[in-house]
């Protein structure tokens, strides 16, 4: 008797894994006709040719979770999605990422590998401007950078320039960390397409103020202007009495750069320049994955 229910259970995993099945084989052929759209959106004269879209991504997981019930947790069925969105964006280009390290050593390899899945080739780079290079000519399609630390030397984010259409776009681990080795890391994944809104998001900024303002000071001000902003980094320029200074701020500013101007303005810090080099998706926080 109890062999048979255990058949019985059996068939009925068999049953639901060939519904599953069926199902990744069709979202399958619906993700190959969104690549055939971009395709044609490239041919058309679009300039962004990595089909990564972390915003929407984002929204997907946020939905995934709201939505979950049962034993089968979070984090696990975000990994089953994360796979599959990885191996479907390989069908569409090359899916290559750049693995920069900071001048520490420390690396995001398994953060990266989590988020970009099984298949796609994690390319280790000595310097964070080749990590760097690889992204903006195009050899990989994302870069994967250690968070910045304050005070590091050569930090990456300083090759975040103008000139490059490469932005930070997105934050990991986003929904879960690694078990074990890399489980303390987080990243930010780095690639040349358009910021895109994914309804709760930070902006990243680099403003250049001048040396003589203490670094106190500035983090006090910008602390003031912005509730929830935080420092992630400051470089200070050897030519000019310039600092880059690099802040994070709760929103998506990405067209309301005057916005931060001014609140930088009323707080008498008036920045030589401010640019944004980055938005990303705020990750999910641990007690929704529970
Ligand atoms: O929506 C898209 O633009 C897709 O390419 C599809 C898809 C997905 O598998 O859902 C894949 C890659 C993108 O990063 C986002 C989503």
């Amino acid at each position: 008797m109890a062999n048979l229910d255990l058949n019985e259970l059996r068939g009925e995993i068999d049953e639901i894994d060939q519904a599953l099945q069926s199902l990744i084989i069709r979202r399958t052929k619906v993700v190959q006709a969104v690549g055939a759209y971009k395709d044609r959106m490239i041919a058309a004269g679009g300039k962004v040719k990595v089909p990564y879209r972390p915003a929407r991504e984002a929204r997907i997981m946020r939905t995934l979770v709201e939505r979950h019930e049962g034993a089968f947790p979070k984090t696990a069925l975000i990994q089953i999605w994360r796979e599959m969105i990885a191996a479907g964006t390989r069908l569409e280009a090359p899916y290559t990422v750049a693995l920069g390290r900071n001048a520490d050593g420390l690396d995001c390899w398994e953060l990266a590998r989590l988020n970009f899945g099984c298949l796609n080739e994690i390319i280790e780079f000595d310097t964070p401007r080749e990590a760097f290079n690889a992204v903006e000519d195009g050899r990989a399609a994302v870069g994967v950078f250690p968070k910045p630390q304050l005070g590091e030397a050569q930090p990456w984010w300083v090759h975040l320039s103008e000139q490059s259409p490469v932005r930070v776009v997105s934050k990991l681990p986003f929904g879960g960390r690694p078990v074990g080795r890399g489980e303390d890391t987080e990243g930010f994944v780095l690639a040349a397409i358009d910021l895109e809104d994914s309804g709760d998001d930070r902006t990243l900024f680099v403003v250049s103020l001048s040396k003589e303002i203490s670094m106190d000071t500035v983090r006090k001000k910008i602390a003031d202007g912005i509730d929830g902003s935080v420092i992630l980094g400051f470089s200070d320029d050897e030519a000019t009495d310039r600092r880059f200074v690099l802040v994070d701020v709760p929103g998506f500013f990405c067209n309301r750069t005057n916005a931060f101007q001014s609140t930088l303005d009323a707080q008498g810090l008036r920045p030589e320049s401010l640019r944004v080099v980055g938005a990303y998706a705020v990750p999910l926080a641990e007690d929704a994955l529970s």
